[in-house]
C-alpha cells in the first residue's frame, strides 16, 4: 500500500517474460488474496501470512462447469450444520464441478469457493465465498471428499495448471466463511448489512474488479510486446523498391504505416490509463480496509466496476487484433514460432473471456450509463462519479445540439476534435439506447427480453464508445499537463489524436447516422488527418518501441532485437535450433528401409 504501483511493475515485468508464470504466481498471491482481504475479516489472517510465505498454494473458484457469466446460478451449496458449526460442501452433480480454475489441476491447496449459502432452516441466502482446503500441502493428495483434475491442453497459457473441482460432503469450520457480506451470528442466525439479495450478489463479486483492472495491463503489455516486434521488423525488413536498384524498409509504405502505428498509439494511450486506473483502484482497496462506508466509496465501486466491465473488453480486444495485425504485418516470419508472435497471440485470448465474458461485461456498463440516463433526465439528479467519467452526461442535451465543425485535416490534427465528436457519440448511444429500450419494453413481456434486444447496434456501441472516449479523455489530459516534460509533449500529443481519430473512425455509420457528420467532407478528413499522423509519427516510430519494450531476452524474439540486425540474429536462432541440421531418427525408413505397400 506503500507504493502500490510496484506490484503492478511486478505483473507486467513477469507478463513480458511468460504469461503462465506470472499467472500462477499472481492467482496465489493476489486473486486468491485479495478475495479473502477483501472478502473476509480479522479471523482470515493465517491464509494470508500462509499464501504470502508460499506456504499454501491456491486461487478463487467459481466458474462451474454449466455456469461462469451466470454466477447467481451456481449450484454449488453450503449447508450450515449448527450442530457441529461447519459448513458442508457439495456439488449436486457433475455438471455443477468447478472447471477451468488455475491452480487447481495441479498444485492448489486452497481455494476461494463460491457457493450458495444455506443455513439450518432451510432457508438460501445466496452466493458467499468460503476457504476450502483442496490437497494436503505436504503430499499434494487431494482432502478427504475433494474430487480434484486437469483439464487438459488449452489454446494458451499451457504452463498454469487449469483444473476441475467436485465436493461431497465436505466439511469446513464456520469460520472459513468469507465475512464480509454476510455472517452466521453464534445462535445459527444468518445476518448481513445488505438487505437487498442484489445489492449482496454485487458486494460479493466486487473482489472481481481487481482482477478485471489487472487484466487491462495484461493486456496493454502484450499491445508493447507484438508492436515492438512488428514496428523493429518493419524498419528493418526491405521488400521493392522506387527503383531496382534499392529496395525500401515495409514501414515506408503508407499501408504499413496504417496498419501498425495505431497500435502503437493504443498502446500509450492504454497503458497510460491502465496505470492511472490502477491507482483509482488502490484508493477503493484502502476505502475497503479502512471500512469505509461512505456513499463516495460506494459510488466509486460502482464506477470502477462500469470502468472495468468495458476497459477489460476494449483493452483485451485491442490486444488481440493487434497481435494478429502485427504477426501478418511481419510476413512469413511473424509465424515462426521463436519470433513469439503467436504465443502472445494465444496468451493473450483468454484475456477476453476469464474474469467475466467480454460481451457479458459490456452489459454491466451499459446498465450503469442507462441508470445515471435515468436519474439526470427524469429525477433532475445532476451525476457527480468519484472519478468524473460520467460528468459530461449532465450536459447531454448541449452536447447533442453540436455539430462536427472542422473543414480541414489540419483542424483535425487537434485532439479536442475527436473527444468533442466522442462527447456527442456517447450522449446519442445514451439517448438511442434508452429509446430502444422503452419500446422493447413496450414489445416484450418482460424485462430480460427488452435488455438482451437492446445490445446489438445500441447498448453494447454505447459501452465500448463510453470506454473510448474515457482513455482518451485521461491522456488528453496527461498530454497536456504541465508535468509531462515538455520535449516529449509534441510527439506523446500526436499519438493521442490518432487514437482518438483511429478509434472514431470505426463509429462513422453511427456519427453519420445520428446527424454530427453531413456530406463527404468529415468522413474524408478524419481519414486524411489518420494517415497524415502515421506518416510524421512513421519516424518517431522506433524510438517510441524502444521506450516500451522490454530487453531483448525479455522481448525473446530474434526478428527484433534492439540492434536491428534482423536477419543475423534471426539465422543464429534458427541455426542454434534443436537437431537442426540433424538428420530425422527415421531417416531409414525414409530413404531405403521403406514399407511395401499392402504389406501390413
Ligand atoms: C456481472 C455479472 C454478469 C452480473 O450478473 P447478473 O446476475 O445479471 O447480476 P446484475 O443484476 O447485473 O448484478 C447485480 C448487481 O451487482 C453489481 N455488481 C456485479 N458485479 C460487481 C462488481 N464486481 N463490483 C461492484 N458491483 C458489481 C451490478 O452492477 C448490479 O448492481 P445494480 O443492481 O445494477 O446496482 C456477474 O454474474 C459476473 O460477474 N459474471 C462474470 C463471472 C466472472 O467474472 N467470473 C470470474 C471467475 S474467476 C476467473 O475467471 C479467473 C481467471 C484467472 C485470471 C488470471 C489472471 C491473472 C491475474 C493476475 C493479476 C492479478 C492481480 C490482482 C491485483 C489485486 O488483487 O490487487
Ligand atoms: C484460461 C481461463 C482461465 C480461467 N480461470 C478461472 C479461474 O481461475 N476461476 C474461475 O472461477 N473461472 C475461471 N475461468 C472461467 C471464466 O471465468 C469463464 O469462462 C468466463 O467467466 C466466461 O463464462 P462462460 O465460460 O460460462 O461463458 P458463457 O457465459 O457460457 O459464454 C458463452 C457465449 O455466450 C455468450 N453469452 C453468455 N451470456 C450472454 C448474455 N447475457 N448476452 C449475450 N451473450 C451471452 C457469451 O458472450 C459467449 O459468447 C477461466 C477461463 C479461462 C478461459
Amino acid at each position: 500500500m506503500e507504493k502500490p504501483q510496484k506490484l503492478l511493475v511486478l505483473i507486467n515485468s513477469l507478463g513480458m517474460y511468460d504469461w503462465s508464470l506470472a499467472a500462477k504466481f499472481f492467482l496465489n498471491t493476489q486473486v486468491f488474496a485479495g478475495a479473502v482481504g477483501n472478502g473476509g475479516s480479522e479471523r482470515h489472517q493465517n491464509f494470508l501470512n500462509q499464501t504470502r510465505n508460499m506456504e499454501v498454494g491456491s486461487n478463487i473458484c467459481n466458474n462451474q462447469m454449466s455456469h461462469g457469466s451466470n454466477t447467481k446460478a451456481i449450484r454449488t451449496v453450503a449447508h450450515f450444520d449448527a450442530s457441529t458449526k461447519e459448513f458442508i460442501l457439495n456439488s449436486p452433480d457433475f455438471e455443477a464441478a468447478k472447471f477451468w480454475v488455475g491452480n487447481m489441476g495441479k498444485t492448489a491447496t486452497h481455494a476461494v469457493v463460491y457457493a450458495q449459502l444455506y443455513t439450518s432452516d432451510g432457508q438460501c441466502h445466496g452466493l458467499h465465498s468460503f476457504v476450502v482446503q483442496i490437497r494436503d500441502p505436504k503430499t499434494l493428495l487431494p482432502m478427504p471428499g475433494v474430487m480434484v483434475g486437469d483439464i487438459g491442453k488449452k489454446l494458451g497459457q499451457n504452463g498454469i495448471d487449469n483444473g476441475f473441482a467436485m465436493f461431497y460432503n465436505v466439511r469446513i469450520p464456520q469460520e472459513n466463511l468469507l465475512n464480509s457480506t454476510g455472517d452466521i451470528s453464534p445462535s445459527g442466525k444468518y445476518t448481513s448489512r445488505y438487505k437487498d439479495p442484489k445489492q449482496r450478489l454485487g458486494a460479493s463479486l466486487g473482489t472481481l474488479s481487481s482482477g478485471r483492472v489487472s487484466i487491462i495491463g495484461m493486456t496493454v503489455v502484450n499491445l508493447k510486446l507484438v508492436v515492438s516486434i512488428a514496428i523493429r521488423f518493419s524498419a528493418t525488413r526491405r521488400q521493392f523498391g522506387p527503383t531496382e536498384k534499392e529496395e525500401i524498409p515495409v514501414l515506408e509504405y503508407q499501408l504499413q504505416q496504417w496498419r501498425l502505428i495505431p497500435y502503437l498509439a493504443a498502446a500509450y494511450a492504454l497503458d497510460y490509463f491502465s496505470k492511472s486506473f490502477f491507482m483509482n483502484l488502490i484508493e477503493l482497496q484502502i476505502g475497503i480496509l479502512m471500512k469505509d462506508r461512505s456513499p463516495r466509496q460506494a459510488e466509486l465501486g460502482k464506477e470502477i466496476h462500469a470502468l472495468s466491465c468495458a476497459g477489460k473488453p476494449l483493452a483485451s480486444w485491442t490486444a488481440q487484433h493487434g497481435a494478429q495485425e502485427c504477426r501478418e504485418a511481419c510476413g512469413g516470419h511473424g509465424f515462426l514460432a521463436i519470433n513469439r508472435l503467436g504465443d502472445i497471440r494465444n496468451d493473450n485470448d483468454p484475456n477476453c473471456t476469464y474474469e467475466g465474458d467480454n460481451n457479458v461485461l459490456l452489459q454491466q456498463t451499459s446498465n450503469y450509463l442507462l441508470g445515471l440516463f435515468h436519474s439526470i433526465r427524469e429525477d433532475n439528479i445532476p451525476c457527480e462519479s468519484p472519478l468524473g467519467s460520467t460528468h459530461f452526461l449532465n450536459d447531454f442535451k448541449t452536447i447533442l445540439s453540436h455539430k462536427f465543425t472542422a473543414r480541414t485535416a489540419r483542424e483535425c490534427l487537434d485532439c479536442t476534435v475527436p473527444l468533442a465528436a466522442y462527447k456527442w457519440l456517447v450522449c446519442y448511444l445514451l439517448r438511442e439506447s434508452n429509446q430502444k429500450l422503452q419500446q422493447e419494453r413496450q414489445k416484450a413481456t418482460n424485462d430480460f427480453d427488452a435488455r438482451n434486444n437492446s445490445q446489438v447496434y445500441y447498448c453494447r456501441s454505447l459501452a465500448l464508445a463510453f470506454i473510448e472516449h474515457t482513455i482518451l479523455q485521461r491522456y488528453y489530459d496527461y498530454t497536456h499537463d504541465t508535468s509531462t516534460p515538455a520535449s516529449l509533449q509534441p510527439v506523446l500529443r500526436k499519438l493521442c489524436t490518432l487514437y482518438g481519430l483511429w478509434s472514431l473512425s470505426k463509429h462513422m455509420a453511427v456519427l453519420y447516422q445520428g446527424g454530427y457528420f453531413t456530406g463527404e467532407l468529415p468522413g474524408k478528413i478524419i481519414q486524411d488527418a489518420v494517415l497524415e499522423l502515421c506518416a510524421e509519427l512513421k519516424d518517431d516510430a522506433v524510438s517510441l518501441v524502444d521506450a516500451i519494450a522490454p530487453p531483448d531476452f525479455i522481448l525473446n524474439s530474434p526478428i527484433a532485437k534492439a540492434d536491428g540486425e534482423l536477419y543475423k540474429n534471426l539465422w543464429s536462432a534458427v541455426l542454434q535450433g534443436e537437431k537442426v541440421l540433424e538428420r530425422p531418427s527415421w531417416w531409414a525408413e525414409f530413404c531405403t528401409k521403406k514399407p511395401l505397400i499392402a504389406k501390413l
